[in-house]
């Protein structure tokens, strides 16, 4: 699919197709819709990425806490959404030994007690064991600082996805 053809697309297709580029924040590209025609997919990545910035700290607070844990219980009962199901296997979380699936659930925890929201990262971008290194340095952020880390690596996860949306030969780096 091209810019051309989003531009066509009705609301309703348009959220059917992008409602989940933000995991589970569907009201994002919905409040973007306004903004057609785009110009280009950095057009549109560049709107969602201006809507989240004008969020105040709770809203972006809230995006961080739609996302699943890594290695957390909604993988291993299946009810990730397919997009985060895809990421967490192309980072090995699928594969994790029962001793690594603790160790990142504690460090889940952990994190979640400090910030109070979770910890997100662009899993295609890494592979387990780096993120789980990425886990335990990020626990020794600020919480402000960690935030806006954390919104940072919400918008990687969202330009990955549109790529695979619009273009048809996406890669899986930024
Ligand atoms: N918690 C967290 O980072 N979740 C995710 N990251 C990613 O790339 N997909 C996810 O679901």
């Amino acid at each position: 699919m091209d810019i051309n053809a989003v531009n066509a697309l009705s609301f309703e297709d348009f959220l059917e197709i992008f409602g989940n580029v933000i995991e589970k924040c569907p009201i994002i590209p919905a409040a973007i819709w306004i903004h057609r025609p785009f110009k280009s997919l950095a057009d549109l990545e560049a709107h969602i990425s201006d809507f989240i910035d004008s969020l105040p700290e709770a809203g972006k607070e809230g995006i961080l806490r739609c996302h699943p844990d890594l290695a957390g219980r909604e993988l291993q009962s299946g009810a990730l959404t397919r997009d985060s199901q895809e990421e967490q296997h192309a980072a090995g979380f699928t594969d994790l030994r029962p001793e690594e699936v603790s160790h990142m659930r504690s460090l889940n925890s952990e994190y979640k007690q400090r910030f109070g929201f979770p910890f997100v990262i662009c899993a295609r971008l890494s592979g387990q064991r780096d993120i789980t290194r990425e886990l335990q340095r990020r626990l020794g952020e600020g919480r402000e600082a960690e935030r806006e880390h954390a919104i940072g690596e919400v918008k990687k996860i969202c330009a990955l996805r549109l790529r695979n949306l619009v273009l048809s030969d996406p890669p899986n780096k930024l």
